[in-house]
């Protein structure tokens, strides 16, 4: 028989952003930290974030999730209270796990806003997380992660009506579109240790077979390594233009399938760059909706710790490669960084 107190809480893990202008550097410097990451990247990001006010949007996205997440168990029966910590920035993960504990927690579930396994999405949560309850000590909550839901049908769904929406902004049907799915560009040297890419072209494909589209491609953005390091490519304003000198692009829809919610580096890297490079080119081009608060979305957590719950038997994934591992195997997710890190294993910080 199990020795483990019974699952009596929820907490969303998330990345957390500056919530002013005078929190960008702290934020990035937390982001960047033992990162091989040149500062004159890091300068010309908070320009981004400056541009903006230096307000990330997305703490209130998952402020606004939380919501969700609570109205959802609440309509199904699920009687959890429900957390939120970040890595890199308020709520960190000791003050959220601080308060768990005060409240009487044990065992929590935890959903990462990462659809995808890489270090910054799966492993260095998991370390972070670590090393925020020894920092609580004796009775801080056991954190477990539910499995990661790229190829869950709700997510896959959710994708797909955000496709849907977007080619219908621009008049096309998704079959007559050029649809570029983005995600979050990582050194090669990282991409090697997980099955980021794998799980990526999955999801890429069953939102492609799902809503219709036929001529896709998985792409990526955000790049911040030095230009002798190589990072996962195409960069999605590379092929943009590569693919409209080839044949000229009759009409786009880019999906950042890559991130959850419709913060900073989709703002920018999409909503200004990749826009203005297309009305340059006369591209028509519509960006479709990250994950949000889709109810699509929202039923799939809900879903995803009912499962680990017992309240379920089915285990629903689309496609060929099943559904995730609940428990991450020892060498899941490992990233040695060529440069050495300038502070301790487990300590946060990075993208
Ligand atoms: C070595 C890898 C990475 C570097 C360097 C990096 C820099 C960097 N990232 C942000 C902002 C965000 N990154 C986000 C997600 C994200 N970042 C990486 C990798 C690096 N980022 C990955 C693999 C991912 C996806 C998995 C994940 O952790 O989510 C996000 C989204 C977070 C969310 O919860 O939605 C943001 C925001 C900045 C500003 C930055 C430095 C210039
Ligand atoms: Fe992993
Ligand atoms: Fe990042």
């Amino acid at each position: 028989m199990s020795s483990l107190p019974p699952y009596d809480s929820f907490l969303l893990v998330s990345f957390g952003g500056p919530e002013g202008p005078d929190d960008v550097i702290p934020f990035l410097e937390n982001v960047l930290r033992g990162k091989n990451v040149p500062r004159e990247r890091m300068l010309e990001v908070a320009e981004h974030y400056a541009h903006f006010g230096g307000v990330s949007p997305i703490n209130e996205q998952n402020r606004e999730l939380l919501t969700a997440i609570k109205a959802e168990f609440q309509s199904t029966g699920i009687d959890l209270p429900v957390y939120w910590g970040n890595r890199n920035w308020a709520p960190y993960f000791a003050d959220t796990l601080e308060q768990m504990k005060a409240d009487g927690c044990q065992r929590t579930l935890a959903f990462f806003t990462s659809m995808f396994s890489s270090y910054s999405g799966c492993r260095q949560y998991r370390e972070n997380i670590a090393a925020a309850r020894q920092q609580v000590g004796d009775e801080a909550p056991l954190v477990e992660k539910v499995r990661m839901g790229f190829n869950h049908p709700g997510f896959i769904a959710a994708m797909a009506e955000h496709v849907k929406a977007a080619a219908a902004s621009i008049d096309c049907p998704p079959s007559d579109v050029k649809l570029l799915l983005t995600a979050h560009s990582i050194p090669l040297s990282m991409a090697e240790n997980c099955d980021y890419e794998i799980q990526l072209r999955e999801a890429s494909r069953l939102v492609a077979e799902a809503c219709g589209a036929s001529d896709w491609d998985l792409v990526y953005q955000s790049r911040s390594g030095p230009p002798t390091q190589p990072w996962l490519e195409p960069d999605v304003l590379d092929e943009i233009a590569r693919l409209d000198d080839e044949q000229k692009i009759p009409a786009l829809v880019i999906l950042p399938i890559g991130f959850v919610s419709d913060h900073m580096e989709v703002m920018f890297d999409l909503d200004e760059e990749a826009a203005e490079l297309c009305a340059e080119r006369g591209i028509p081009m519509a960006r479709a909706a990250s994950a949000g608060t889709s109810p699509a979305f929202v039923k799939m957590i809900r879903s995803l710790v009912e499962e680990r719950l017992e309240r379920v038997d089915e285990r629903p994934a689309l496609g060929d490669l099943g559904p995730w591992h609940d428990v991450c195997p020892a060498d899941c997710c490992t990233y040695t960084p060529r440069r050495p890190a300038s502070r301790p294993e487990g300590a946060s910080g990075q993208g």
